[in-house]
């Protein structure tokens, strides 16, 4: 112990891996005890500390990635069995950001042997290209020969130049995308719906990756080493944020964001965000902030100081980083003890906004006009046929349609005209997405409920882009949820002018629906044929119904002789 402890007295030449005196008194001392030592050697030759293990049990700084530095120090210890530096050793290097790790061979009469050195090689360095430069070994004699200082400050200039560049150019976020596949079908879709909703939430996809885990790891999901693979891909890409495809437990976000030093979000965070860069209107924040909240509530427990960050994004929603957006004005600043008051509220405004709808609503009901609700998935280009079809090409009357996921929030309802039936309302809706996080379905019901008022549902599929079928039954499904699955449907098959012929027919097929493109216009009469046969239907329906009233009324009063 007492010479354990005298290590700390120990000096070396500063920018040096160590000297002669002090390879020879580790390897002695790791010799009699049998065990690796481990010191850790700060710039200005200090021994900063000293541990009885290997390079990944030794006592080290924590660190965080992005930063422009390395740790200040480097990690200099024994190899009682001998042979150079392990696998371990460097991958404690890299992810400890360390100035350098090095390793004294002890022979079997406790002398040093060959030392082994190596550091890390700059970021963006591709390929096959190690994370690390191994010297080839030198004596112990020798181990002050290295210029450690020279390498580790144009090392430190290296990465510090990268990333002023990359500052000056990025203004989007990077992100490295993980979706787990334990065997399910839509895998590959479920990834490449993942990069869509990074990229409306405003990241750009450095690197995206399929891990396939039949089991997963309870604390990681995918393991210590995946997440040590996907750390040095975050600094070779120049990445800070990690993506996963599935919610992850607010003790896994916890323990991978500790493991790879990157900010972890998840995907429902993922299209909380998107809800709350789109939300427009008193109603669609306030939803968006509930769901938030509710989100948020069980991640805050026990996590203290890390609360500002979350919240701590530029003000408005348009700014900040993704995953830490508020909507509107409120920022999500909130602690503990007031997010209950905060939800409570929340949900009292809301009801009185449903309130205020359901009266709007019953008004609209008495003009007796045939509605119309556009269902589908996000994206499917429900808005753009909206407009197709009221002809409300010409600002202000025009809906936002573009190329982002959940770019419709709020139900908006336009009067169109059908053939032989005459006017109609068609209500543009949120759009759908398979495993909508269940907090936003709750918060959104009341605006979901509403599909429920349609006569006539108008189901919008985008033919062009793989996994129809899926996102097709996903909408269904969540329909069901809705209990609306039994109003009478059509299908059209959007974007047909982008989709493969052979595809195209084969859902024509499955799912009876009619192919249209709602950006070139084309396909529209035929869908409007077929919506007016069935909202003409559904009239026909609603007058017999009347009729079978009447006529039950006039039996029930011929009965009673009234
Ligand atoms: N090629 C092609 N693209 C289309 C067609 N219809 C819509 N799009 C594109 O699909 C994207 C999504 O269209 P939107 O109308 O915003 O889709 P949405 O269903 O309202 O989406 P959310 O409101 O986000 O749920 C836009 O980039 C449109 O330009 C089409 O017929 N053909
Ligand atoms: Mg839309």
């Amino acid at each position: 112990m007492k010479q354990l402890s005298n290590l700390y007295r120990r000096r070396i030449e500063p920018g040096r891996v160590g000297s002669p005196e002090l390879a020879r008194n580790l390897s002695e001392l790791s010799h009699d005890i049998r065990r690796e030592i481990s010191v850790l050697i700060d710039r200005r030759g200090r021994v900063v500390s000293v541990s009885v293990a290997d390079a990944k049990g030794a006592e080290l700084p924590s660190v965080r990635m992005g930063e422009t530095r390395l740790a200040g120090f480097h990690l200099l210890h024994t190899h009682p069995k001998g042979g150079p530096l392990s696998k371990g050793d460097l991958t404690t290097l890299f992810m400890k950001r360390l100035d350098a790790v090095a390793a004294v061979e002890v022979k079997g009469d406790g002398l040093p042997g060959n030392v082994h050195v190596a550091h890390l090689t700059p970021p963006g360095s591709t390929g096959e290209e190690e994370d690390w430069r191994v010297y080839p070994p030198v004596s112990p004699y020798d181990i002050d020969e290295l210029d450690l200082g020279a390498q580790v400050s144009a090392l430190e200039e290296e990465i510090a130049r990268a990333s002023t560049l990359r500052e000056a150019k990025k203004d989007r976020e990077r992100a490295i995308l993980v979706q787990i596949d334990s065997g399910q079908f839509d895998a590959e879709e479920r990834l490449a719906e993942l990069a869509e909703l990074a990229r409306t939430a405003g990241a750009d996809v450095a690197y995206k990756e399929l891990v396939y885990r039949r089991h997963l790891k309870p604390g990681t999901l995918v393991g210590a080493g995946k997440l040590e693979e996907l750390t040095s891909k975050a600094y070779h890409l120049d990445a800070d944020v990690l993506v996963f495809g599935q919610e992850l437990n607010p003790a896994q976000a916890r323990e991978i964001e500790a493991a790879t030093g990157l900010k972890v979000i998840d995907r429902t965070q993922l299209i909380l965000d998107i809800f709350a860069l789109h939300a427009q209107g008193v109603e669609s924040r306030l939803q968006v902030e509930l769901a938030q909240l509710r989100y948020m509530k069980p991640r805050l427990l026990g996590q203290g100081t890390q609360l500002s960050r979350i919240g701590g994004s530029a003000g408005s929603a348009a700014g900040g980083a993704i995953g830490t957006r508020g909507p509107g004005e409120t920022k999500l600043e909130l602690d503990r003890r007031r997010i209950n008051d905060r939800i409570a509220f929340l949900e009292a405004q809301l009801r009185e906004v449903a309130t205020r709808r359901g009266e709007r609503r019953k008004r609209r009901e008495r003009n007796a006009i045939p509605v119309i609700s556009i269902v589908g998935y996000t994206n499917a280009g429900k808005s753009t046929l909206l407009n197709a079809f009221t002809h409300a090409a010409e600002e202000p009357r025009r809906v936002l349609a573009e190329n982002k996921l959940f770019a419709t929030l709020r139900p908006t309802s336009r009067q169109g005209f059908l053939p032989g039936v005459g006017p109609v309302v068609f209500t543009d809706t949120v759009g759908f997405i398979r495993d909508l996080p269940t907090d936003l379905t709750r918060a959104f019901r009341s605006t979901l409920e509403e599909i429920g008022d349609a006569d006539v549902l108008l189901h919008v599929v985008d033919a062009a882009t793989p996994g129809a079928d899926t996102r097709h039954d996903a909408v269904t499904r969540i329909l069901q949820e809705l209990e609306v699955a039994d109003l009478p449907t059509v299908v059209a098959l959007n974007k047909a002018d982008a989709a493969d012929p052979d595809l195209l027919a084969r859902e024509m097929e499955r799912l009876h629906g009619l192919p249209v493109s709602a950006a070139r216009e084309t396909g529209l009469d035929a869908l409007k044929a077929r919506l007016a046969e069935v909202v003409a239907d559904v009239d026909a329906q609603r007058v017999n119904d009347e009729h079978t009233r009447e006529a039950n009324l006039t039996a029930e009063r011929q009965a009673y002789g009234l």
